[in-house]
C-alpha cells in the first residue's frame, strides 16, 4: 500500500522511502516509479579536479544500469561531505559517489585528509554508503595518464557502486583478490 507524503511516498510494506520528485510530474512517469522501485545515485564533484569525473561516472552508470541520477558539483573536495549529505538526506539517494581531485601540494593533501574524514562522517550520520573517488593530482606521471587515471577509477567505482546496489554477492566474490581502480590490479597472495 501506498501513501502519499509531499514529493516522496512510503511503501507501508516495507518502511522504504520513495522519493518520487515531485508531483507535478507526469502520472505516467510517478507510476512507474512506484510500480518499479528505481533507486537513486548520488553524483558529487568538483570544479578543483581537471577532469569531468560526474560525467564519466554518469556515462558508466547509465551503460550498465537503469537508475534514476541526482548530481551536484562543489567547487572543492571539502564540500564534497555536506554535498553527499544533502543528496541522500534531501534528495533521497540511496548511495552517493563523492568524486575529486587533491592537489599536488602539502596543503592539497591536508586538505584531502580532511575532506576524506568529512566524508566518513557523512556515511555514518545518514547510514549510507559515500564512495569517495579521489585520484591526486601527482599520481599520474602526465597529465595523458592523470586523465586516464580519473577517467578509469571513477569508472570502475561506479561499477562497485553498482554492485553494491544490486548485486553485493559479486563483491563477496571478489573478496581479497587485490582489486585496484584505476591501475593494474595487485591481485591475490600466493599461500
Ligand atoms: C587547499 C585546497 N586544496 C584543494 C584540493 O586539493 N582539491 C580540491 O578539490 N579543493 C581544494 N581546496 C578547496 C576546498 O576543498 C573548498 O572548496 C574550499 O575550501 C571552499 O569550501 C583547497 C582550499
Amino acid at each position: 500500500m501506498i501513501e502519499p507524503e509531499k514529493d516522496k511516498v512510503i511503501d507501508l510494506d516495507t518502511g522504504r522511502t520513495i522519493s518520487i520528485g515531485s508531483f507535478h510530474e507526469s502520472p505516467e512517469k510517478i507510476l512507474t516509479e512506484i510500480l518499479i522501485y528505481m533507486p537513486t545515485i548520488g553524483i558529487a564533484d568538483t570544479t578543483f579536479a581537471r577532469y569531468d569525473m560526474g560525467r564519466a561516472a554518469i556515462d558508466e552508470i547509465q551503460k550498465n544500469v537503469s537508475v534514476k541520477i541526482k548530481r551536484v558539483t562543489v567547487p572543492g573536495i571539502k564540500d564534497l561531505p555536506v554535498a553527499a549529505k544533502k543528496l541522500i538526506e534531501e534528495e533521497g539517494c540511496d548511495i552517493v559517489m563523492a568524486l575529486g581531485m587533491p592537489g599536488a601540494k602539502e596543503q592539497d593533501k591536508i586538505c584531502a585528509h580532511e575532506a576524506s574524514q568529512g566524508i566518513i562522517m557523512a556515511q555514518l550520520m545518514t547510514n549510507t554508503h559515500i564512495i569517495e573517488v579521489f585520484v591526486h593530482e601527482n599520481e599520474g606521471k602526465d597529465e595523458k595518464e592523470l586523465a586516464f587515471l580519473m577517467d578509469r577509477r571513477t569508472r570502475e567505482h561506479a561499477l562497485n557502486v553498482i554492485k553494491l546496489l544490486f548485486k553485493p554477492e559479486k563483491l563477496i566474490r571478489e573478496a581479497g583478490t587485490g582489486q585496484r581502480q584505476g591501475f593494474e590490479d595487485a591481485g591475490s597472495l600466493r599461500s
